[in-house]
């Protein structure tokens, strides 16, 4: 796209997101900064990003009919999947018709929207290390799996479900019911279906955030951010930094994976590419076509954080990952199950030095829902995650 027009007049430059939470608010607001027309869609209303778009829209994203519907009415000239649970294969079939563009791919949305499509790109078309994994239908071929090639400890997680939802770690047969009970009530839309990978004892975890982007040519061109380094707790991200030190091998190996699965998948955009590091070993685990949750911290790290990366990717403007500075993000927690929920404490927050704190505004908090977050800089990354985590801790959310 290289004209851009007038967000509400008959010429402008529409951009669809689909998910519209913490993630694609800050995607709405870049793409706002550039004059962009922007339709906000979540499964309920007043959701993040909702709250800044030009349009909100509330529909089931994961019912074909329902897509297609809007999709034809908004007319959007791009559509930017924010979550999984969506009709990707509509999503293909409008793409496909040539009704809209779909980020980075409406493939790569496919493929990306449970385990089994990506793990398989991953590990079998392209022979990427991974753990060992088996996908299945019931209890007793989870046993079995288990039982003749996973062994203890291992993970079990719905196939379609995000943020650690559904998943456990187990050490033994007692654990194998109950985390097949739990993966049932905890994937994102009904699916009897799980994989269950071997643990792998890794040293640390990133995310590489890689850019798909066009150069001056009009050919894609791939851009790395810094590692990101983060600790999660059930599956869910608790706590980011960046840039996370790495061995040279170990970097490059990352790169490595993380081109070949960006360069299948394809289009334009950011990814956020999960890997396992113990020395110079190098696991893929999993990739989001899009802006990633540990990737927060960018928006105190980078001179363009990652959903401005995205919001020019997508728009075919050229991006800089460059490292502005040091800087860590860390979670906060609803901690109560209440609707239009209050919090305590911000300013005390942001008196801790060079912090800076997102409430996302979600209208109902749960105890483990993820309502805000704080990022810290410094000159180094130990200093910053003490003052990120500091400032989370003073945020007190509760109920009104
Ligand atoms: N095979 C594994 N071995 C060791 N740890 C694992 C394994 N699989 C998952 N984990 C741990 O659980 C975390 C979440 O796993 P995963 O990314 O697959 O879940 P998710 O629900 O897709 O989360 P998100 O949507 O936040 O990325 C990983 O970042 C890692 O810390
Ligand atoms: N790991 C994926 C991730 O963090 N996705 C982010 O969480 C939102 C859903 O939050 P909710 O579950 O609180 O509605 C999504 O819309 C996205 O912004
Ligand atoms: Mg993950």
């Amino acid at each position: 796209m290289t004209t851009f027009g007038t967000p509400l007049s008959p010429h402008a430059t529409k951009v669809m997101l689909l998910g519209s939470g913490e993630l694609g608010k800050e995607v709405l607001i870049a793409l706002q900064r550039l004059g962009v027309e922007t339709i906000a869609v979540d499964r309920y209303e007043h959701a993040p990003g909702q709250q800044v778009a030009h349009h909100a829209r509330t529909i089931t994203m994961s019912d074909p009919a329902q897509l297609k519907a809007l999709v034809e009415k908004e007319k959007p000239h791009l559509v930017v999947p924010e979550i999984e649970a969506i009709a990707t294969p509509m999503l293909e079939e409008l793409e496909a018709a040539g009704t809209v563009r779909v980020i980075p791919t409406a493939r790569a949305a496919r493929l990306t929207m449970d385990r089994e499509g990506i793990r398989r790109l991953a590990a079998e078309t392209l022979g990427l290390p991974t753990s060992p994994y088996v996908f299945c239908d019931s209890l007793a071929e989870l046993q079995a799996a288990i039982d003749s090639k996973i062994g203890y400890p291992c993970i079990i997680k719905p196939v379609m479900s995000s943020s650690g939802k559904g998943q456990s770690k187990i050490a033994g047969s007692a654990d194998v019911k109950a985390a097949w009970d739990y993966a049932m009530a905890g994937g994102r839309v009904s699916h009897g279906r799980v994989i269950v990978e071997g643990f792998i004892d890794f040293d640390y975890e990133i995310t590489q955030l890689t850019v798909r982007a066009l150069g001056a040519d009009g050919k894609v061109e791939t851009h790395f951010c810094d590692p990101i380094g983060h600790i999660q707790a059930s599956g869910d991200y608790i706590e980011s930094w960046q840039p996370h030190p790495m061995r040279e091998a170990a970097l490059q190996k990352s790169r490595d994976i993380a081109r070949a699965v960006t360069d299948n998948l394809g289009g334009q955009g950011i990814f956020g590419v999960e890997l396992f590091v113990k020395g110079d070993d190098v696991w893929f685990s999993e990739v989001s076509p899009r802006p990633h949750d540990t990737g927060m911290v960018t928006m105190c790290t980078q001179w363009q954080n990652q959903f401005e990366l995205h919001a020019r990717a997508i728009l075919g403007l050229p991006v800089n990952t460059a490292l502005k500075s040091p800087g860590a993000s860390a979670v906060i927690y609803g901690g109560v199950d209440a609707t239009g929920i209050v919090f305590d404490g911000v300013a005390e927050a942001l008196r801790v030095p060079n912090t800076d704190i997102r409430l996302f505004g979600k209208p109902e908090s749960f105890v483990k829902r993820r309502m805000g977050v704080a990022l810290a800089f410094d000159a180094d990354v130990e200093a910053a995650r003490v003052n990120a985590k500091l400032a989370a801790s003073k945020v007190r959310p509760h109920a009104a």
